[in-house]
């Protein structure tokens, strides 16, 4: 655990100085690797030296012994310890960076044998990424702390989450159920999670940190205390008080004590940039839970990749910052209207202004990463560069404010932009003109290099560099004057890092130098094969003057690079406003991009329950027919209204029928997406759209089997859907695709009979339902407010044709060994199979739909609320278990309990 108590470490007898000192530094990190500085490599010893071998690929050797044994060890140049670091990252390590933090000279000075003090400087952790080689640039890389609200009684769990991209200092504070927690994890999609010791033994809670893919970090509970947390939030923002960034909870205070507790412990004392907290209200935000996200491919596809998400497909932005912004973190899809209305005005008017946009986003495009470098400033690992960039983007960010302003002096700029234009024209100025003032065209990477101060900036240093410069020219003359004296004409003057400057003449011209007058003047070091090597008195002092004036110029930069850097952290909330700024208007100017280059439009969005869509499209397979040229994209109406809204206008839930491969899944999802993408703010794929704002959004297919997780196609299903039913309410929007196929015909057509009920009766939710199970067509006919709706097929000389046009009613018979053919099935199965397929039809091997409508009761509403009011104890059973806090295995037995319990009431 990091920053648990650490008893005092004692050296076992008999170990070398270095051997004491290494150990005593690994027992304080002992569950990180430990980079333990040696010259030019980082060294790793012992266990962690086998570790580190096996994951990077590097060769095992032995270093002395200790207590009789081979120590192993391994180690990694310095220079290129970045791509180790990220491929242990990756794997899930933690790495402490150990440095030297004297000069070896030092040491020395305590005695011939004494070891160079070395310390952990830095630990690092999937979540406190700074590097720009070990991040992408495109997206956050959150760290999140978990802290579970104390919880009265009869209320259900809620958890805290405080989440800080240390790379920008973006820090966001949220609350939500514990239910929601995989929806949560899955949109902020952090690289590690911070817990207490308590919820770190709760293995519901491991499970969904492990199903995000992130990294859990058990910590001491005493770091989560709230008042520790309020107090080092206002110390670190200079303010008296956080009520003016929202109303935080005492247990976002504690979530976000955790946080600033681990940050400053791996950074060793070093805190990042903090942007002002942000609350993020979850009753604010429309809720999609993990399977959801997945299902939609929002960030990632089915594949895993960013191409094929809905991300990839709406992402027009030029910088990487507007890239992270677009990710979801800031315009995450809202419930507010007048928020989501704002963001489409703002969309609206940059997409109506083609030469605003344009000069918008050319001038985004080149400015530099401000937020990474600004952070990294902060860290005391800024470089040149990051000082170049600050001043570079300041000049940005005023354009792109002058330009705005300009365009809204005509038409006046909407409530987003205008706030954007003011924060953009506070970007300190006179931060930039120092800047500029003191940086050279060319910056170094490293501030150690040197030679980034332009020259004329300041007179001391001009002169260091002039005495430098002088007493190199001297020294290139000097060959010209020692040939000429000795007579060498092939002398010359070279320079290397063991000898400094020094003479070199072949061996047959080294008597003339040491033989007198010359062997005053030249004092031999060095012969080689073929050559001779002298240095002179004259050589070292200039060498000597050239060493100091440059060790001198050098020092004299480094001060004033940390000088800018303190002028530009004095500036850092107005820099760090500016660099949200510059995001949220590429962002914005992506969108309008968008918006008319695939025509989209504006959706009305608006408190009622109404879904009506004209023309609709999906976002990813439009553009994927149009990549590969294979034909135009058939857009579709969808009409619903749910529960709260008036649901004679239109039905509240469509059944959508017809045959595999005729768009029944696309016709679904692109309607979802559509919710995502209005509520973000963003236009939409369709001729028109009005939204009633949905609270909820739940997309499902009928599950893959989950072996990996240890759970049956069915039973994924069966927990999913239960989540829906539990969950959904008359605002939400519910996008069922062949449910219940994970089981027998009967079972799953029942269950997907009785889901379907419910949702009509007591959740209300505005529902698309594509099934395959011709017998819910029925349903329709006899629930009030449900519709059939399918995908029109042509059938011609035995083939299909898909016309991909969804129209009202249902499919008459469905295709299946039609699309077996497509798919390239045998002639002698499809033929076999069509035979089957008629002795069924005849022997009426299906249910009819007449029998199963009268079989099955309805769920009433009313009946559900009878119910409820004196439960069964099977009832009572079933609401006492949590199906999101089990293991497959507890819920498996929980099903058998469950059963039995059936019995013992028959
Ligand atoms: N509206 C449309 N316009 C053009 N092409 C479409 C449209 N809808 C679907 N398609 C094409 O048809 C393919 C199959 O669509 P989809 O997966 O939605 O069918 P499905 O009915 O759900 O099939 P299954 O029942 O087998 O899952 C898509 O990948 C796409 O190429």
């Amino acid at each position: 655990m990091i920053g648990g108590t650490k008893e005092p470490f004692r050296a076992p007898e008999g170990v070398t100085p270095m051997m004491a000192q290494y150990l005593e530094i690994k027992a304080a990190n002992a569950d990180s690797l430990l980079f333990y500085r040696m010259g030019d490599f980082y060294e790793m010893f012992f266990e962690d030296a086998s570790v580190a071998s096996r994951a990077l690929g590097i060769a095992l050797t032995k270093r002395g012994k200790h207590l009789g044994e081979d120590i192993p060890m391994c180690g990694v140049p310095v220079h290129a310890a970045d791509d180790y670091l990220q491929k242990l990252i990756a794997l899930g390590h933690r790495v402490a960076v150990c440095e030297q933090t004297e000069d070896p000279a030092e040491a020395k000075k305590r005695g011939a044998k004494a070891v160079v003090r070395r310390d952990v400087v830095r630990l690092v952790t999937p979540g406190t990424l700074t590097e720009e080689s070990l991040l992408d640039a495109r997206a956050h890389n959150f760290l999140t702390a978990l802290f579970r609200e104390p919880q009265g009684e009869g209320t259900e769990p809620r958890l805290a989450l405080a989440s800080i991209d240390i790379s920008t200092g973006e820090l966001i504070a949220a609350t939500c159920k514990l239910t929601d927690i995989p929806g949560e994890l899955a949109r902020i999609r952090p690289g590690e999670v911070l817990v207490g010791e308590d919820l770190a033994s709760d293995a519901g809670i491991r499970a969904r940190i492990d199903e995000a893919g992130a990294a859990l970090t058990p910590c001491p509970r005493a770091h989560f205390d709230s008042a520790r947390g309020e107090r080092a939030l206002k110390e670190r923002l200079g303010v008296a008080t956080l009520d003016a960034f929202g109303d935080f909870s005492r247990a976002e205070l504690a979530a976000l004590a955790g946080l600033l507790t681990y940050v400053e412990l791996t950074q060793v004392g070093r805190m990042p940039l903090l942007r002002p907290p942000r609350r993020e209200s979850a009753d604010r935000l429309l809720l999609i839970d993990a399977a959801t996200r997945t299902n939609l491919e929002l960030v990632r596809s089915n594949q895993g990749t960013r191409a094929g998400s809905l991300l990839a497909a709406i992402d027009r932005t030029v910088t990487a910052a507007g890239a992270r912004d677009s990710r979801g973190a800031s315009p995450a899809p809202s419930t507010d209207v007048a928020l989501v209305n704002a963001r489409l005005d703002a969309v609206g008017y940059l997409a109506d202004e083609p030469r605003l946009r344009q000069d918008l986003r050319d001038a985004l495009k080149a400015a530099p990463d401000l937020a990474r470098s600004l952070s990294r400033l902060a860290f005391g690992r800024g470089t040149p560069r990051d000082l170049g960039a600050v001043g570079a983007a300041i000049g940005a960010a005023h354009a792109l404010a002058a330009r705005l302003l300009r365009a809204g002096d005509a038409l006046g700029l909407p409530r987003e932009l205008m706030g954007i234009a003011e924060r953009l024209a506070q970007a300190p100025a006179d931060v930039a003109a120092s800047l500029s003032a003191a940086l050279a065209e060319e910056l170094p990477v490293n501030a150690r290099d040197g030679g980034f101060v332009q020259p004329g900036y300041d007179a001391g240093l001009d002169e260091l560099r002039a005495l430098r410069d002088g007493s190199r020219k001297v020294i290139a003359g000097l060959q010209a004057t020692y040939a000429e004296a000795t007579g060498i004409k092939s002398l010359k003057v070279r320079h290397n890092s063991v000898l400094g400057y020094f003479v070199e003449v072949t061996a047959l011209h080294a008597p003339t130098l040491t033989a007198p007058p010359h062997a005053e003047t030249f004092i031999h070091r060095q012969t080689m094969a073929n050559a001779v090597r002298f240095s002179t008195t004259e050589l070292s002092d200039l060498e000597s003057k050239i060493t100091s004036a440059a060790d001198r110029a050098l020092a004299l930069e480094l001060e004033i690079f940390a000088k800018l850097t303190a002028e530009v952290m004095a500036a850092e909330r107005q820099l760090s406003a500016a660099s949200a700024a510059l995001a949220e208007l590429d962002h914005y100017a992506g969108l309008a991009e968008l918006a008319v280059e695939l025509r989209y439009v504006r959706p009305r969005v608006d408190d009622s329950a109404v879904f009506a869509i004209e023309e609709g499209r999906h976002p990813m397979v439009e553009q994927t027919l149009r990549r590969e040229q294979a034909g135009d994209f058939i857009g579709n109406d969808c009409r619903l209204c749910g529960g709260e809204g008036d649901r004679n206008e239109a039905p509240s839930a469509l059944v959508v029928t017809g045959p595999n491969m005729g768009g029944k899944s696309t016709f679904l999802r692109q309607n979802a997406l559509i919710v995502v993408l209005a509520q973000a703010g963003a236009f939409v794929p369709a001729k028109s759209a009005h939204i009633g704002l949905v609270d909820r959004l739940f997309s499902r297919v009928g599950a893959a089997d989950d072996l990996a997780r240890g759970r049956s196609t069915f039973m994924v299903e069966m927990v999913e859907t239960a989540a829906i039913l539990n969950q959904a309410t008359p605002r939400s929007f519910v996008v069922l695709d062949e449910i219940g196929r994970g089981t027998a015909t009967f079972d799953g057509l029942s269950i997907a009979w009785a889901a379907l009920e419910y949702l009509h009766e007591v959740n209300r939710s505005r529902v698309l339902f594509a099934t395959h199970y011709h017998e819910l067509t029925a349903l329709a006919d006899r629930l009030p407010h449900a519709a059939n709706a399918t995908v029109e097929v042509k059938e011609w000389r035995e083939e299909i044709v898909f016309l991909y046009r969804v129209k009202m009613g249902a499919a008459d018979r469905s295709y299946g060994i039609h699309v077996a053919k497509l798919a390239g099935l045998p002639a002698p199965v499809l033929k076999r199979a069509g035979a089957v397929l008629a002795e069924l039809e005849k022997a009426d091997g299906r249910p009819k739909p007449a029998d199963l409508a009268g079989d099955l009761p309805l769920f009433q509403a009313a009946a559900a609320q009878e119910a409820a009011s004196s439960p069964s104890k099977l009832e009572e059973a079933l609401r006492d278990f949590n199906p999101d806090a089990m293991t497959p295995k507890e819920a498996i037995e929980a099903l058998y309990r469950l059963r039995a319990l059936l019995e013992d009431d028959a």
